[in-house]
């Protein structure tokens, strides 16, 4: 029988997702009907601003907030209604894996280099020893020196942890990685980097979910971008199209808003026009 409708199935089908928080008078709905979909070895941009709901997407993804309603299919497998240990079965057979902003709430701060990116492929089963050349082979894909190997989390800088946190989340070859602003907290010299790196491990036919409030971070690593406002998707596009041709009024306010976009950001004017048309 031909594979070729598993090779392009989607990794990750999210439809009408819903997602609430709270109970009662206090709850409140932070997804509303989001639906989209990731190809193999394709990157998503998700942006949007601050409580928009990106972090809860990404959650909802991942199993760590559950969905009142509507569908989320990873590899075909539909796992909307998974409870936590189906979810955590799925986290550990390493379909997909995660890099947060914070890279030491994915790294434990007690384990060594070596032993936290060896970790995850000794959950497959690999052997000791294949781990730990897998690692080695690892390490220079994410600009980290061996010397690094036998370092607590807390002994590197920043920009070295969040390496060793994608280096972790990619090691095993996952399918899909979903990085919830993984460069937010860096400095340009290491967002540059790690930017740089995301581009590169794409040519591994991983799909990766990369979400940030910055659509200049976002712009040169995504193929497809998809916006997210106050818990709704309002545009999904061709990251060219919806840079070069923002449909939505939010959109063409991120876009005049993001400096490394466009050179006359500082046009106030038209900024203020947009965000007035936005609340109108
Ligand atoms: N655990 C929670 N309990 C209650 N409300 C929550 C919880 N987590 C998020 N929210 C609310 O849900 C909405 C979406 O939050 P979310 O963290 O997904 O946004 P975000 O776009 O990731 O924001 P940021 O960029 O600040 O991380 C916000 O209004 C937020 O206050």
């Amino acid at each position: 029988m031909s594979t070729d409708h598993l090779a392009r199935q989607p990794v990750l089908k999210v439809t009408d997702l819903e997602v609430h928080y709270g109970l009662r008078r206090r709850r409140r709905q932070a997804l509303h009907r989001v639906s989209l979909s990731v190809a193999p070895g394709e990157t998503v941009g998700i942006i949007g601003e601050t409580g928009s709901g990106k972090s809860t997407l990404a959650r909802a993804a991942l199993g760590l907030v559950r969905a009142s309603a509507g569908s989320i299919v990873i590899d075909g497998e539909e796992v909307g209604a998974y409870g936590h240990r189906q979810w955590r079965a799925l986290r550990r057979r390493g379909v997909i894996q995660y890099v947060f902003q914070d890279p030491l709430r994915s790294l434990d701060p007690d384990v060594t280099v070596e032993a936290s990116l060896a970790e995850p492929l000794l959950i497959q089963g690999v052997s000791g020893q294949e781990a730990a050349t897998r690692v080695r082979a690892f390490l220079d894909r994410v600009r980290l020196s061996e010397d690094l190997l036998d370092r607590l989390p807390g002994e590197l800088s920043g920009g070295q942890r969040q390496r060793v946190a994608v280096a972790r989340a990619l090691v095993t070859e996952p399918r899909l990685v979903i990085l919830d602003e993984p460069v937010s907290a860096l400095d340009s010299a290491n967002r540059v980097q790690i930017l740089q790196i995301l581009k590169e491990l794409r040519s591994d036919g991983v799909a990766l979910v990369f979400i940030s409030h910055d659509l200049g971070s976002v712009a040169g690593v995504a193929d497809r971008i998809a916006v997210l406002y106050q818990g709704e998707l309002v545009e999904v596009g061709a990251a060219a199209d919806v840079i070069n041709q923002p449909q939505h009024v939010y959109t063409r306010l991120l876009v005049r808003s993001a400096p490394t976009l466009h050179s006359a950001a500082a046009d106030r004017a038209e900024r203020e026009a947009l965000r007035a048309l936005l609340h109108a």
